[in-house]
């Protein structure tokens, strides 16, 4: 018996979300008296990989397969539920990632797992049952579920679990083939051209979002200028992308991404619960609006009553003289 943890990597480096998913799956595994392995597709740095025994992995496998550089669907997940089989997993832990919940619910089907998506904490164990906690509708509420099937499935919200360093091993690396048929394959990626910028929204500790108090795309520079000398990421609410200010990769809230970053600036978004839907669980949210009565600041750690085009300036020299 084991636990699996999926392991995404972009640009030859493992997500951070994937780090969250390792630490989550060596407490499991601790609570269960068994080890994590853990499984990542694609090209990925041999340092990057080691790394995860300081998380807890005692063994990564990697299949290095060219044809899944890029993620598709049936074929990762006919790797991992290979990788369960072989490792006798009796747990699988993902991120709760496009690509995580894109494999979670696949592998649940065909290993005839329960799965359980958006989970927030660790779970409860008594004997074969974990009782997991999960957010639910947009992040408004919180629900208990009981897996018991023979294995089970777990996909960790962003930012829920906090990464820390466990050992100082190196994880052992083992090849890892998967036999493929032309139908694994018939959804391979032909280009991928990335939508952001420096910092990839999904994983960026830091955002800074603009809404429809920037007036206009020609004030976008102090969203972009704060972001930099943050090293942050930029996002937006939905009318800016609607009315083409910004592109709708950046559009954040119930009908665009969920992020959770460590620091969400919302900078003129009144908060509307269609927003706050994609960044509730953000760990710290700090709200900039010159109405004192907008609903934002009600979710907000943090914030400024004040004009933009007064405060935002101020806030992105001080950022810079913090950066020197
Ligand atoms: C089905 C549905 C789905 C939706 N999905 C989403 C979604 O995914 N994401 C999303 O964002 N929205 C979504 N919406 C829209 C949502 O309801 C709001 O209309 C939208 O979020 C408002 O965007 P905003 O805050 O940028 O604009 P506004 O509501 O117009 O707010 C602008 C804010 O800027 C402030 N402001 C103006 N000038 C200044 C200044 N100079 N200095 C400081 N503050 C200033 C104002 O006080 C105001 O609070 C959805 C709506 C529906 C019906």
């Amino acid at each position: 018996m084991s636990v699996l943890v999926f392991i995404e990597c972009a640009d030859g480096k493992v997500k951070k979300s994937s780090f969250e998913a390792a630490c989550y799956g060596q407490q499991v595994a601790a609570s269960l008296g068994t080890e994590i392995v853990a499984i990542a597709i694609g090209e990925v740095a041999t340092e990057e990989l080691k790394s995860l025994g300081k998380y807890g992995a005692a063994k990564v496998l990697v299949d290095e397969e060219p044809r899944l550089k890029d993620y598709v669907s049936q074929a990762y997940t006919k790797v991992v539920a290979a990788a369960a089989e072989k490792e006798n997993a009796s747990v699988i832990i993902l991120s709760n990632t496009n690509i995580g919940s894109g494999i979670g619910a696949r592998l649940a089907a065909r290993l005839q797992a329960c799965y359980a998506a958006n989970v927030v904490a660790l779970p409860e164990i008594s004997g074969d049952t974990l009782k997991v906690k999960k957010s639910v509708f947009s992040g408004k509420a919180f629900a208990e579920e009981n897996l018991s099937a023979s294995t089970k499935i777990i996909a960790i919200k962003k930012n829920s679990i906090e990464v820390k360093e466990t050992g100082s091993g190196e994880a052992a690396i083992e090849t890892f083939t998967t036999a493929l048929t032309d139908a694994d394959l018939n959804g391979v990626p032909q280009e991928t051209v990335r939508a952001t910028g420096d910092v990839l929204l999904t994983e960026a500790d830091i955002v800074v979002s603009g809404g429809r108090g920037m007036r206009g795309p020609e004030n976008w520079h102090l969203i972009e200028d704060l972001a930099k000398a943050l090293g942050a990421a930029t996002a937006c609410s939905k009318p800016v992308a609607d009315v083409g200010w910004r592109p709708h990769h950046e559009h954040v809230g119930q009908t665009g991404i969920t992020i959770s970053p460590n620091l969400y600036i919302a900078v003129g978004i009144s908060g509307a619960i269609q927003h706050l839907a994609g960044v509730n669980s953000s760990k710290v949210i700090v709200v900039i609006n010159k109405d004192p009565e907008a609903p934002f600041f009600k979710a907000a750690d943090y914030g400024i009553v004040g004009d933009i085009f007064e405060v935002v300036p101020k806030l992105i020299e001080e950022a810079k003289a913090l950066a020197k």
